[in-house]
């Protein structure tokens, strides 16, 4: 036989005997291989790289909760080129993610180009699970917004209402109108830049003027930096147009923190313990040989960015007292309602309201609590998939986001009576639907009412928001009339409850007032 015959006849049993196999291999693979193909939840129809963007209206909470009535509680969307995200509007797939499977969601998404700039992925919120961020929440919880530290720092707050009040009672005086909205972010940020790093807006040097700048600035870039999500494979093309911006902000952000640092570290001797701010506490926990995880000079700066993120959250604050108002204008029962309660809690208006009063006005803080179910200022929280598990019934694979309508859920007709209503009472009637207290899980608070999120990425600044808001609320009610406008036809006027476009839900237009005075606590007795 001649060798090149031998040679084919040798390739053509090798060949074969390869083929056999990967049959073989191939029908054991199909035998052993579930069939089913991963349950994914519904999904609108697609359109070539925006995906669902095209489903997406000016009021992004509405325009999700619109879907749900045509695709159900769970639906997925794809957010331009390749971001898949999975919606959540029902309170027990809610309940899953934020309570039963917790720790499998314990992460917000991480933001576009997080490794390349600076603090990307090391402040509070996008830090991902993990000792880092274990270690942020624990000085946060036990240190910086510690019951002792928030008690502490409660003749601060105090003081800066009393100056918030007297600037109110000048423009009554002068009949002028007040930009509600624009006094009350000035208190929140003056509380929270006092309490953080000792020092106020329109102070010579104006550092939490600067602060509150660059928040804005770095809000405003990194919503555009979202968009790099958008894009998909092509995501440098946005960094290109936005990175070096995102950066900048980042480098501003870090010159001014070691000013702030440096001034500490200099003047530390000066502070007794009483008079220490939150940088004096961060800086107390770097230099600890003792603690648990050693702190770096950028962890140190990362966290007093979360200080920043008071500052950016405490425009929470002061939008959900806006809302307050507004509501309270338009319903005039409610606002006498509230006065009464304040004036008896207060011995008939011998005093000015103060937080420790709180504890005393249950319906105080049911109209506070009814304004965050209507007005949450984060109607969609986002978590991130951190192993693949199931939600419903639905496969949900490792890195998915999630996106969680905290709006559509607290106002959802299954849960609430006249869920579109501002209606305080709801909070206070036991019977209703809408106080079904957790009772079994040893809780007393109404588990669908999420404003504040839930499980451990919940938010840890609840607590100071509230003492915030309450006694804004209380002493605008207890010492002031308000007016609408002030153009001489006040009497009828009502606030239009429009929402500003956008992923928030901020009043469309500046809620200008005119303050009539009602009770003056700090007139000197005649
Ligand atoms: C009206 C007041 C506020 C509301 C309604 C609010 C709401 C929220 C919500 C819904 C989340 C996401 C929770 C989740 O995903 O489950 C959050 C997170 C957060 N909030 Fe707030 N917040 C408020 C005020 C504050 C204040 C005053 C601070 C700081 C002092 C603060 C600090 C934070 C931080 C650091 C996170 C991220 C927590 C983490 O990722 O572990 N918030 N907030």
């Amino acid at each position: 036989m001649p060798a090149t015959m031998t040679r084919d006849i040798l390739i053509y049993l090798l060949l074969s005997f390869l083929s056999a196999i990967f049959v073989l291999k191939f029908f054991l693979n199909n035998l052993t291989k579930p069939t089913s193909h991963p349950k994914l939840p519904p999904s609108p129809p697609t359109l070539p790289f925006i995906g669902h963007l095209y489903l997406l209206g000016p009021f992004f909470h509405e325009s999700l909760r619109n879907l749900s009535t045509k695709y159900g509680p769970i639906f997925n969307l794809r957010l331009g080129v390749s971001q898949w995200c999975m919606v959540v509007q029902s309170p027990s797939a809610a309940a899953e993610i934020l309570k039963t499977q917790d720790l499998s969601f314990a992460q917000h998404p991480k933001l576009a180009f997080a490794d390349e700039v600076p603090y990307g992925d090391t402040g509070f919120f996008s830090a991902p699970y993990g000792n880092y961020w274990r270690f942020i929440k624990n000085v946060c919880v036990n240190e910086l917004l510690s019951p002792r530290q928030l008690e502490r720092s409660r003749p601060l707050r105090e003081e800066e209402l009393d100056r918030f009040l007297h600037k109110v009672f000048e423009s009554a005086k002068k009949r002028e109108v007040v930009d509600v909205g624009s006094e009350l972010t000035k208190l929140t940020n003056n509380i929270v830049c006092r309490m953080a790093i000792s020092t106020r807006c329109s102070e010579k040097n104006d550092e939490a003027e600067k602060i509150r700048e660059l928040v804005k600035d770095s809000f405003e870039v990194a919503s555009k930096i979202f968009i790099g999500d958008v894009f998909g494979p092509l995501k440098r093309l946005a960094f290109w147009f936005y990175g070096r911006q995102l950066i900048d902000v980042g480098l501003r952000f870090d010159e001014m923190l070691e000013k702030i640092l440096e001034r500490h570290e200099d003047q530390s001797w000066k502070r007794d313990q009483n008079d220490q701010d939150l940088t004096d506490i961060l800086l107390k926990v770097y230099s600890d040989d003792g603690a648990k995880a050693k702190m770096t000079r950028t962890h140190l700066k990362a966290l007093l960015l979360v200080s920043g993120y008071f500052i950016g959250s405490t425009g929470n604050s002061s939008e959900v007292v806006v809302w307050t108002l507004a509501e309270l204008i338009n319903h005039p029962n409610v606002f006498s309602k509230l006065r009464e309660e304040i004036k008896s809690v207060v011995d008939n208006n011998s005093r000015l309201v103060q937080e420790s009063d709180v504890a005393n006005l249950p319906y105080l803080q049911a109209v506070v609590k009814e304004i965050l179910r209507l007005y949450p200022p984060l109607p969609v929280t986002t978590r991130e998939c951190r192993q693949a598990c199931k939600i419903q019934g639905f496969d949900v694979p490792q890195n998915t986001m999630v996106a969680i309508n905290l709006y559509a859920i607290m106002r959802d007709p299954e849960l609430w009576d006249n869920p579109n209503e501002f209606w305080p009472e709801r909070f206070l009637q036991a019977s209703s639907k809408n106080q079904q207290h957790d009772k079994s899980a040893g809780g007393d608070e109404n588990p669908n009412f999420l404003a504040f999120g839930a499980g451990r990425r919940a938010c840890p600044g609840g607590k100071l928001g509230l003492a915030m808001m309450h006694t804004a609320v209380a002493a605008m009610v207890q010492c002031f009339d308000w007016k609408v406008g002030g153009d001489g036809n006040e009497a009828a006027a009502k606030v239009k409850m429009e929402v500003r476009k956008g992923v928030f839900i901020h009043l469309a237009h500046p809620l200008k007032c005119l303050p009539l005075i009602y009770f003056n606590p700090f007139a000197s007795p005649i």
